[in-house]
């Protein structure tokens, strides 16, 4: 029912339902019957029989309360009587695809007002489409997964493959040739670093870190390996069904043995007696999708160093699931291969170079954490600011308090300064073959991404405090901030730990240094 065919009451009509078996509460010009909800309420019956809240408007004290979304609920909509007669709703729920006004909640090139060397009307247009798609189909089933742990729901994992979200969210590149991109929005010619950009950020902002990575995370890394240096036939075989969201891939590599320490690794291969198989040994660790992967990108010890090989699921492979603090929905493993036989043209690059093929890889993965971790820090800004300016303490908004407003000040400064080191670095990536990128992008992409995550970390922390108990708790205000500050570690850790990044980007940059450098 539209608010305009609503029964208008006054304030003081509504005024008069104020016992426990008739009791009414205006919230933003709503009118609510509660006289058989309070009985169910979760804050129980007191909070709403209070004599300042029954028959009286709630509107502060809901909203200092209940998210914005409880009343978007069909089980609570049904409580609604009527509205408050000449005004209007004050409070929106947001409409999905559209960007929002929070100051800071939005990168510059998305806020009125703002230019941007870097973005097209192409990318606007695109990005609005994506945002449409995520708030439409990902949103709802995010939440949902998130919560039960099980996989996405293969109705999502098909939705995006008719879009080609599977085939972009890879990056610019020959795959996707002759695809139709966004319904044609975008050219695959045209398609570059920005757009899977766009595609990453507007993917982040369902605040589900697990079900982020539940939703074929393990693709975007474990895919790249077969498409850059798979054999034609190989690629014939795979790409195809993980493209369209039928077979599912993952990246291999960290073991119980060695994360960071690639060349540390314990699981071999060793060529079978004809020199037509490789026959693999080992075990893997935290292998995000793992649990329902068809294919395994695994990095092994072989006799000339180490090789990366293409595995498919099969006889000698098992997979089990790791229980981390995240949600399940990832399908974090820990796989073990046991004498499995693997043809030797399933090889990924040179017998030996894995190391290559490896490190190459890297880039583009630690690229698409840093957009993800940019556009979270945002969302969680959002919240903060959100939540700062409606709750009082003490009789005045959170805002009012110093020590809260300089904590929003160097959340801000951390995102901004993320993104526009990101912008940056995907402008070079744009410029550059994937070989350039390789060589001249890995410091750059490195400290960006421990310093991201560092970033991350302290906003996190920092919005824990202000929202107090609520930034521990799963349901209600602070759910996304718990969300948050729990899974925070993944970002730091995934893709390669903060420490260990920040100390390869200065490596390679001393590789550099002139030799003639004086003082
Ligand atoms: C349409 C009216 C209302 C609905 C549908 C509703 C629903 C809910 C729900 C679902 C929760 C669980 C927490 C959450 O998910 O956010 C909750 C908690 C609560 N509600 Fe309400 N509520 C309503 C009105 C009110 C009003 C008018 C008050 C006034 C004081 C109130 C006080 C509380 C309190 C104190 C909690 C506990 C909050 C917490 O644990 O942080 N509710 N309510």
């Amino acid at each position: 029912m539209s608010s305009n065919q609503l029964k208008q009451f006054t304030r003081e009509e509504v005024a008069k339902h104020n016992k426990p078996d008739d009791l009414w509460v205006i919230i933003d010009s709503t009118v609510y019957n509660l006289s058989r909800f309070k009985d169910l309420h979760p804050g129980g019956i007191a909070a709403l029989v209070d004599p300042e809240i029954a028959g009286q408007d709630a509107t502060e004290t809901f909203y200092g309360l209940h998210r914005t979304e409880v009343l978007e609920k069909p089980q609570y909509k049904r409580l609604i009587v009527g509205k408050i007669v000449g005004e209007e709703c004050v409070f929106s729920a947001p409409v999905p695809g559209e960007l929002s006004k929070v100051p800071y909640a939005e990168p510059t090139w998305l806020t009125d007002g703002y230019y941007s060397p870097y973005y097209t009307d192409n990318h606007r247009q695109f990005r609005k489409a994506v945002r449409e798609f995520v708030d439409e189909y990902l949103y709802p089933d995010a939440q949902a997964r998130e919560e039960d742990g099980k996989r996405p729901d293969q109705k999502v994992i098909d939705k995006m493959a008719e879009y080609e979200l599977h085939a972009m969210r890879l990056g610019p590149g020959k795959h996707l040739q002759g695809r139709t991109l966004m319904k044609g929005l975008v050219k695959p010619e045209q398609f570059d670093y920005f757009h899977e950009m766009i595609i990453t950020q507007e993917l982040t902002r369902f605040g589900a870190r697990g079900y982020g990575d539940g939703l074929l995370g393990g693709k975007v890394i474990g895919l790249p390996p077969v498409l850059n240096f798979g054999s034609e036939e190989l690629k014939a075989k795979v790409v195809p069904d993980v493209l369209s969201g039928k077979k599912f891939i993952c990246l291999a590599i960290s073991e119980a043995y060695a994360g960071s320490d690639v060349m540390g690794l314990q699981t071999t291969a060793v060529k079978s007696e004809d020199g037509k198989e490789w026959i693999i040994n080992g075990s893997k660790k935290w292998i995000t999708n793992g649990t329902f992967a068809d294919y395994f990108t695994v990095g092994c010890k072989t006799e000339d160093g180490f090789t990366v090989i293409l595995v498919e699921r099969g006889e000698g492979v098992e997979t089990k699931q790791i229980k981390t603090s995240y949600s399940a929905t990832a399908g974090t493993a820990f796989i073990t291969f046991d004498n499995v036989r693997v043809p030797v043209g399933n090889t990924l690059g040179e017998e030996g170079g894995g190391i290559f093929v490896i490190l190459s890889n890297f880039n583009h993965e630690r690229w698409v954490m840093c957009s993800a971790s940019a556009r979270s820090q945002r969302s969680i800004i959002e919240e903060c600011l959100k939540w700062a300016s409606q709750r009082k303490a003490f009789g005045k908004p959170l805002t009012s308090q110093a020590v809260i407003r300089a904590k929003l000040a160097a959340m801000i400064a951390r995102a901004e300064s993320v993104q526009n080191w990101l912008e940056n670095v995907t402008y070079q990536m744009c410029n550059m073959s994937y070989k350039q990128q390789a060589s001249k992008l890995a410091g750059q992409i490195a400290f960006l991404k421990s310093y991201s995550t560092a970033c991350g970390q302290e906003t996190a922390r920092d919005a824990v405090q202000i929202f107090g108990g609520r930034g521990i708790t799963k349901t209600g205000m602070g759910r996304f901030i718990e969300h948050y500050h729990r899974t925070i570690p993944f970002d730091a850790l995934l893709g390669g730990a903060e420490d260990v990044l920040s100390d390869l980007g200065v490596r390679q940059a001393l590789r550099a240094m002139p030799k003639n450098a004086r003082l």
